[in-house]
C-alpha cells in the first residue's frame, strides 16, 4: 500500500473509509432466526456475529487467523516524572514478550491468536509533549505507516495493544484535546501513581494542552503533538484494518485514545472496532462513552499490552460457534412459538 506523503494525504484516507457489508449482516440475521433459541436470546453474541460478518464482508464469518499486534514506543514526557517506572521498562518488556514471559503471551495462547510485537523506534523517544510537539510530521507519518503496514490482508480478527512507559499521559492528553473538558478529569494513575504523582501528572497534561492549544481543533495534529509513536502506529493499523476488511478488538485507554482521531475525522470511523474491555483508568470509561463504544468486559484490568482484547477473543469464538454449529428448529424437530401464544 502506498505511503502517506503528508498529513493531508492521511486525512484524505481517513475521510474515505469503506462502509460495512449490510447484506452479510442481514444474512446472519436470517440464519439466526432459524436457530433453536428464542429470538435475540444470545444477546450481544448475536450482534457480534453480525458485526464480524459486516466487516469481513461474508455471511459466515471466520476466526481462523486471529492476530494480536502490540506496538511499543518511548515517551520524552517520562522525564517529567509521570510514571512510577523508568522508560527502560518499555524495551525490557518487549524482550519479555519475545521470550514468552508476559501476560499477553499467556492470553494470546488461550485466545488461539498469533502475537506480533512491533517496536517503533524505541531508541528515539518522542519529544516531551508538555514542552514541544511529541513528533514532527515526518516522524508522525513514519509511525502511522509502520502501523498501517503491519496489518496483514486476510486476517479474520485483529486485536490491538500497546506498550510504552508514560503513554497513559499521552492518552489523557489526546482524550482531553479531542473531547474537551477539564484536562485533569482525563488523567489516571496509569501503572500506579500515588496521590501526589496523580496531581503532578494532571498538571503536566494541563500544561501540554495549553502549549498545543493552537492545534486542538485538528485530530491529526493532536495525535502528532500529544500522542506517541506507538499511538500513531495504532491509528495507522486501525485505518489499514478498515481498508482491508478486518474487524478489530480494541484494548484499553491508550488504544482507544490512539484511534479516537478516526472517529473525529469520519462518521462511524471506529465502527469496524469493538471495545474489548473498559480499563480501570477512569478516563477510559469516559472516553468510551463519548465515542459511543460499549465494552464487552469490565474486569478492572489496567495492564495494556493487548491483554483485554485477547481476553475477549474466546467470547467471539463462542458467538461464532453457536452461529455456525446450532441446529435449526426444523432440523432438530423443536417447535417454534405456539401460534396463539400463551393463554
Ligand atoms: O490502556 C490502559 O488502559 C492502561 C492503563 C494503565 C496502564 N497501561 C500500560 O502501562 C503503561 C503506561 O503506564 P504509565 O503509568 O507508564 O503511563 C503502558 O505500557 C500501558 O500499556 C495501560
Ligand atoms: C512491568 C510492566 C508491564 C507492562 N505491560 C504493559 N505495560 C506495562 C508496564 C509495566 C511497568
Amino acid at each position: 500500500m502506498s505511503r502517506f506523503v503528508s498529513i493531508e494525504a492521511l486525512r484524505l484516507a481517513c475521510g474515505a473509509l469503506p462502509g460495512p457489508d449490510h447484506a452479510a449482516t442481514a444474512a446472519v440475521a436470517v440464519r439466526q432466526a432459524t436457530l433453536t433459541k428464542p429470538p435475540g436470546s444470545l444477546g450481544t453474541l448475536e450482534t457480534l456475529v453480525g458485526w464480524l460478518a459486516a466487516w469481513q464482508r461474508r455471511p459466515m464469518p471466520q476466526m481462523e487467523r486471529v492476530e494480536i499486534l502490540v506496538f511499543a514506543g518511548n515517551h520524552g514526557v517520562v522525564a517529567q516524572g509521570v510514571s512510577p517506572y523508568p522508560a527502560s521498562v518499555t524495551a525490557q518488556m518487549v524482550a519479555n514478550f519475545s521470550a514468552g514471559g508476559a501476560a499477553i503471551n499467556q492470553l494470546a495462547a488461550v485466545a488461539g491468536a498469533v502475537l506480533r510485537v512491533v517496536p517503533v523506534s524505541l531508541d528515539r523517544p518522542t519529544d516531551d509533549l508538555s514542552q514541544a510537539p511529541a513528533m514532527d510530521e515526518a516522524n508522525f507519518l513514519d509511525a502511522v505507516q509502520v502501523g498501517h503496514a503491519s496489518v496483514r490482508p486476510g486476517t479474520d480478527l485483529l486485536c490491538l495493544g500497546e506498550m510504552g512507559i508514560g503513554n497513559t499521559t499521552a492518552a489523557a492528553a489526546l482524550a482531553a484535546a479531542l473531547q474537551g473538558g477539564d484536562p485533569g478529569d482525563w488523567v489516571g494513575r496509569g501503572t500506579g501513581l500515588d496521590d501526589a504523582g496523580l496531581r503532578h501528572k494532571q498538571a503536566v497534561v494541563a500544561a501540554a494542552l495549553q502549549r498545543h492549544r493552537a492545534v486542538l481543533g485538528d485530530p491529526l495534529q493532536v495525535a502528532r503533538c500529544l500522542g506517541g509513536r506507538e499511538l500513531a502506529a495504532l491509528l495507522g493499523a486501525m485505518l489499514a484494518a478498515r481498508q482491508l476488511g478486518v474487524p478489530v478488538l480494541l484494548d484499553g485507554y491508550v488504544c482507544t485514545a490512539a484511534v479516537a482521531p478516526l472517529a473525529h475525522l469520519a462518521a462511524g470511523g471506529l465502527s469496524h472496532g469493538w471495545l474489548a474491555h473498559v480499563s480501570a483508568e477512569p478516563g477510559h470509561r469516559r472516553l468510551a462513552a463519548a465515542l459511543g463504544l460499549s465494552p464487552l468486559l469490565d474486569l478492572g484490568l489496567r495492564l495494556g499490552e493487548g491483554s483485554g482484547a485477547a481476553l475477549a477473543v474466546p467470547l467471539l469464538r463462542a458467538a461464532l460457534a453457536c452461529h455456525a454449529g446450532m441446529a435449526s428448529f426444523a432440523d432438530a424437530g423443536v417447535d417454534g412459538p405456539a401460534a396463539n401464544g400463551p393463554r
